[in-house]
């Protein structure tokens, strides 16, 4: 943490200018041999200032507080230019070989700096000034020194600017505690959203790790302190992804988020484990119309339907346009045609009146290739003609309206299960349609994204959820064990959460999702991933454009 290293620093300077005076007691202050040990430990401090604060900016203003040092324990001898001399090589030193080794220079404070997020309150300007005026009275009435003053004045600037009031009495410090106080810069982070947990890393350049994930790379976890906040409201959508191996603490994540959030939501609990206070369906006892038309025309519904029946079935492209064509004249049957806008409104048929149809137009049907043809269907729309694709027994509607979860574990059949989701996704896209742009917030979370992800039909429809759902209020959690079913997804989300994981591909991919295009950012993240503990999260913080690392709460 910034405290520590900024304490260790000091100690060191400190030390570096007290002990060569009381192991060479017997010297007088300005002989050489004092002199040689402080200029010896001068040049190290200046490249232990690079080495931890990884700043030019930092290391010069630290010149600065040994200065101060110096004036404060009246080694007036000292005070002269040639002091500049030995610190001057130590940075000299420190930046060659820091270019070499990292073969670019970045510097942290300038960083900083690109992520200050002033925010003034009463007790933000008011505290610092009073420890101003301390500071004045002291380094002009008591303690006469500009040099100190000059410092103390930057020092409350600079934390007007960090906005950290609880750091005022650093003022008084001069120079002494100012790159301190520079490094608290751009730390404060915005406290709006959703808090699911604690930042305690932070990937940087660094020479050497505070956290116990060792990444194996230049860029290393930095410790720090801070709660973590999603600020859905300030993205350009309401989308998370969350991936991770199995037991990795995906679920978990995704209850906080909806436990913590303000908004609706509706869970599609594929194995039965989300124990949040919303109505449970047990989906294996509701039947389900896939045929409604959600306000959508009979002939794209069918298309719809019969494209769903293609990506479970894998249907030839004829077979599909057949079905569809089938579908239309079942809606015929009862009433309901495309240029009739008044009739999409009547019952809808389901797959036994399709089924039915089939077997009349059998009948009716003139060459065997008409029959085959017809006969290749049957047992598609036979599959389907069961009690659950009925009609519909709950008010897909309601789903919106209130918190659900719908419990699909007792739901055995992959293909019903399939269906049912693709169905009450799809009323949902309608129920968007038909609603208009919104304020309304609700949040459908899908656990086992690949069940649906890995069909065609189901991916053309989430990408389409994901693209447009914010504008009328909704906004979805993917949870996925493997990024490869979602990756299509990732440019419409707004914040990827990766969790431990284990398998290579899967590392590999996601590390160069989160760490963009830089190999050592995604050598570090390449590294970490497997090592995480439950509940440990790796993601970019977009706002301030920092890869951070969260435990979850
Ligand atoms: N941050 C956390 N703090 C405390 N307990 C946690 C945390 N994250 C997960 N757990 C616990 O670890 C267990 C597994 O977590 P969870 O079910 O969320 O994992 P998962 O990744 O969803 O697993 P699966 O893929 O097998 O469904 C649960 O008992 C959960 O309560």
């Amino acid at each position: 943490m910034q405290e520590i290293r900024h304490g260790i620093f000091l100690t060191i300077v400190i030390l570096g200018l007290i002990l060569p005076r009381l192991i060479l007691a017997g010297y007088p202050l300005g002989s050489v041999y004092i002199s040689f040990g402080i200029f010896v430990s001068l040049f190290v401090d200046a490249i232990l200032s690079y080495i931890l604060f990884g700043s030019i900016i930092v290391s010069l203003v630290y010149f600065l507080s040994v200065l101060s040092l110096i004036d404060i324990l009246n080694y007036t001898n000292l005070v002269n230019i040639y002091i500049l001399f030995p610190y001057s090589m130590g940075l000299a030193t420190a930046l060659f070989f820091g270019l070499i080794i990292r073969r670019k220079y970045d510097d942290e404070f300038l960083s900083s700096l690109k992520k200050i997020n002033i925010t003034f309150n009463f007790y933000t300007i008011l505290i610092p000034l009073v420890f101003l005026i301390f500071a004045i009275i002291i380094y002009l009435y008591i303690y006469y020194s500009q040099l100190l003053l000059i410092g103390s004045f930057i020092a409350f600037l600079l934390l007007l600017i960090s906005g950290k009031k609880e750091d005022s009495p650093l003022i008084l410090s001069s120079w002494i505690f100012l790159p301190y106080v520079m490094s608290q810069i751009g730390s404060n982070r915005e406290e709006k959203g959703i808090c699911i947990g604690e930042i305690i890393g932070i990937l940087k350049r660094a020479s050497f790790s505070s956290s116990k994930i060792s990444t194996n790379s230049n860029y290393k976890w930095v410790s720090y302190k801070s709660k973590f906040y999603i600020n859905l409201e300030g993205n350009k959508n309401f989308n998370i992804i969350i991936v991770g191996g199995s037991g990795s603490g995906k679920s978990h994540l995704a209850k906080n988020i909806i436990r913590r959030g303000n908004f609706r939501f509706l869970i599609f609990d594929i194995h039965g484990e989300y124990d949040v206070n919303a109505k449970r369906i047990d989906v294996s006892k509701i039947s389900i119309n896939p045929l409604s038309l959600f306000g959508q025309s009979p002939r794209q519904r069918a298309l719809e339907v019969a494209y769903m029946i293609k990506s479970i079935f894998n249907l030839g492209s004829l077979q599909t346009i057949d079905l569809s064509n089938i579908i239309v004249d079942a809606y015929g049957e009862k009433g309901i045609f495309e240029d009739d806008e008044r009739t999409w409104n009547l019952p809808p048929p389901n797959f036994r009146d399709v089924l039915m149809l089939l077997e009349k137009k059998k009948k009716l049907v003139t060459t065997s290739q008409e029959l085959n043809k017809i006969q290749s269907l049957e047992p598609y729309i036979y599959f389907l003609a069961t009690n659950t694709f009925m009609d519909n027994s709950i008010n897909l509607y309601d789903l919106i309206i209130d918190d659900y979860v719908l419990d699909f574990s007792k739901v055995t059949i992959p293909e019903i299960k399939y269906v049912i989701i693709e169905t009450i996704l799809r009323s949902i896209l309608a129920f968007m349609y038909i609603s208009g742009q919104s304020n309304f917030r609700k949040m459908i979370v899908i656990d086992e994204a690949p069940f649906i992800l890995s069909k065609e039909s189901g991916e053309q429809l989430m990408e389409r959820l994901f693209a447009e759902s914010r504008k009328f209020g909704f906004g979805f959690i993917l949870i996925s064990q493997s990024i490869e079913y979602v990756r299509k997804l990732i440019p419409n989300t707004s914040y990827v959460f990766a969790l431990n994981i284990v398998d290579p591909t899967e590392i590999d991919f996601i590390s160069r999702l989160i760490g963009g295009q830089d190999p050592d950012i995604f050598k570090a993240i390449y590294n970490s991933l497997p090592k995480l503990e439950r509940g440990l999260i790796i993601t970019r913080d977009i706002l301030r454009d920092e890869i951070i690392l969260v435990r979850s709460n």
